[in-house]
């Protein structure tokens, strides 16, 4: 622990700049302290001794000039120290907008996103109290008691003795402190970082997280660390507001005993009245400035921390942000219950090495909507009449939009049926899957299952499952992602279905296979391999919870055609025997459906029916 950090004054230039006037100021500051009180003790000796002079005027005049130039000073002062910050601050964050550019997406994705945002923003903020509050301070504690020191030595040689015994005990208290303090800020700023982190995962990974059952899991994650880093806060603070008060008490110590001696010189008249009032004027001003640095170093510390992690970032080449993918910083925390049920294990699921998947069911009695859970009983309708799903002239217009993004939808799907939706890009296709999950405002007309209005919410999530154009994966390991929805599905089921989804391959040849921690939205795989364990993860969803409907969003778009046959095999596998709506480009996947929804501006243009030998109706 060092006063200042060579490394600090090394890598900003305006630091170096900025504490060049500070010191200068100090050295300013110590001149008018100490003209100050000269001037001051003049006065007050000879008002004491010969009344009203002349020569009270002129001490007390200089009196005055001194307080006045002090506080110009001290606003001067204030004024580079806001200048020094926002150029100190402006160099760091240049520094790391650099780095980041100079190492590319690659440094980004391997750290969390909120982390870099966290230390971008707050992080460097910190430095605010060290520039502006702590060096300030720490240049007057270099000058001005040395300062003084030489004025007692002239006048009062036994007084400095006193000083230069006690004015060690501050800077010792503070070092032993600050070593104490340390650790605990550190803690506290990696809490914070950690925070940033989670938040931002959580919130990204939203839509997923809910259709998986895992959304209070998350939240609960986000709590934890703010719990964490409340508790840091207070005990830096603990350690803060101690700190404080054991300097204070050392340094009231330590100008009574300056003050005492003097007492007893002037009681048997060894001193001259001047002297004295020198010298207790000037003792209190020798322990300040290294009190007010110690307690002001507590809150540089942020700062300082912040710093330590941007230069890790801006000195490295590849920089390496520190490891955050085990249990305990994952969004999702897997030893908490999960918030599915749980399902029925089916005795057939796929095991390694061959992909064998379950036989598939069609419209499983389990299946539930939003209407069985939360409405009232008898609203269920006729099952053996009604289709699987129906759509009555849905629209869907999103908030602040002008025009409805679906209109007029109606149609049905039966049982086991696979639908396609085609259009171009804008249609409105990924909002009939937005609004069939919930996440679209449904603003007019109606969605039935099994002839029950849906519910948005858990219940009715139960029974689906959702593969999204852009499948968010979360920010831990290949396996965590993967069993998602399901925390406690064993390595074994894990394994199958990523077996079934093409993905055992690839895993298999990451550092670290299932156990490979992942960055932020996936990072480390390719977009072709994301979908892949986004289809595993909806495989083990299927597999544990009969998920009896799947919204697929382009599963093979952006593909190259080796990934895109895997992926489209892997989804044939997934939709067997299911209900399912798939937005689809490719005539690969189009293949497969029994009808084609064709998209335009919002609304059904056509619906082609295809019999299972793939003749069009
Ligand atoms: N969250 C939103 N808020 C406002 N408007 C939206 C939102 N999401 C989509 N839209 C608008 O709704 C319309 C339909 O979008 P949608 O994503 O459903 O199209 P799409 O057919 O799935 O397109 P693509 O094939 O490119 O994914 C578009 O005009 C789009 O700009």
């Amino acid at each position: 622990m060092r006063p200042v950090d060579p490394a600090m004054l090394r890598r900003l230039p305006s630091l170096r700049r900025y504490l060049r006037r500070t010191a200068v100021t100090s050295v300013v500051s110590a001149g008018l302290i100490i003209g100050q009180a000269a001037a001051l003790s003049v006065a007050l000796a000879t008002a004491v001794r010969d009344g009203l002079t002349p020569e009270v005027t002129t001490a007390t005049a200089w009196f005055l000039a001194a307080v006045a130039a002090r506080a110009a000073v001290q606003w001067w002062q204030g004024a580079s120290a806001a200048r020094g910050v926002a150029e100190v601050k402006t160099e760091l964050r240049d520094g790391l907008f650099r780095a980041a550019a100079r190492h590319g997406p690659t440094w980004r994705g391997r750290g969390r996103t909120g982390e870099a945002v966290t230390l971008v923003t707050r992080g460097v903020d910190g430095l605010d109290a060290y520039v502006s509050g702590y060096l300030p301070q720490l240049c007057l504690a270099a000058v001005v008691p040395v300062a003084i020191l030489v004025v007692m030595a002239v006048n009062d040689p036994a007084s400095m003795i006193v000083v230069l015994v006690t004015i060690p005990l501050i800077p010792v208290f503070g070092v032993l402190i600050g070593w104490h303090t340390k650790a605990q800020t550190e803690r506290q700023w990696h809490s914070l970082r950690r925070l940033g982190g989670h938040f931002l995962d959580a919130v990204a990974g939203l839509p997923t997280s809910r259709v998986f059952g895992r959304a209070a899991d998350g939240a609960r994650a986000v709590l934890r660390t703010s719990d964490d880093y409340r508790a840091a806060t207070m005990a830096t603070l603990r350690v803060a507001f101690l700190s404080a008060l054991a300097l204070e008490l050392v340094a009231t110590v330590s100008v009574a005993l300056v003050a005492v001696p003097i007492g007893l010189q002037l009681l048997g008249g060894d001193m001259d009245l001047r002297v004295a009032f020198l010298i207790l004027l000037l003792a209190p001003e020798v322990y300040l400035p290294l009190r007010s640095m110690g307690s002001r170093f507590h809150a540089a510390q942020e700062g300082l921390a912040a710093t330590g992690a941007a230069f890790d970032i801006t000195d490295t080449d590849t920089p390496t942000p520190e490891p955050r993918h085990g249990k305990d910083t994952a969004m999702i925390d897997h030893a908490t219950r999960p918030s599915t049920p749980e399902c029925p294990q089916p005795a057939e699921y796929p095991q390694a090495p061959g992909p064998r998947l379950a036989p598939p069911r069609v419209a499983p009695d389990r299946m539930t909507s939003g209407a069985e859970v939360g409405g009232p009983p008898g609203i269920e309708g006729d099952r053996s009449v009604e289709p699987f799903l129906r759509f009555t002239d849905l629209a869907v217009t999103y908030p602040g939009a002008e025009r409805p993004a679906v209109a007029g939808l109606t149609a049905t799907v039966a049982p086991g049926e696979l639908v396609a939706l085609v259009g171009r890009s804008g249609a409105g296709k990924s909002t009939v899957l937005n609004a069939l999950l919930g996440f679209a405002p449904v603003t007019g007309g109606a969605l039935h299952h099994r002839g029950s209005p849906i519910r948005p919410g858990e219940a009715w999530l139960r029974n689906v499952t959702w593969v999204p154009q852009r499948a968010h994966l979360f920010a831990m390991s290949v396996a965590d992602n993967i069993r998602l929805g399901q925390p406690t599905a064993d390595p074994d089921r894990v394994r199958a279905a990523a077996d079934a989804a093409f993905a055992t391959e690839f895993v298999n040849e990451l550092p670290e296979g299932f156990d490979t921690p992942l960055g932020d939205a996936g990072f480390g795989l390719s977009a072709g391999q994301r979908r892949r364990i986004a289809l595993a993860r909806a495989f083990l969803r299927i597999q544990l919870l009969d998920c009896p409907l799947v919204l697929l969003d382009e599963p093979t778009a952006g593909l190259d055609l080796h990934s895109e046959a895997r992926v489209a095999e892997a989804t044939a596998r997934l939709l067997a025997g299911r209900t399912a709506i798939l937005v689809a480009h490719r005539e690969s996947m189009l293949d497969r459906a029994d009808q084609v929804w064709r998209i335009a501006d919002g609304a059904l243009r056509e619906v082609v029916h295809r019999s299972p030998a793939g003749a069009v109706s």
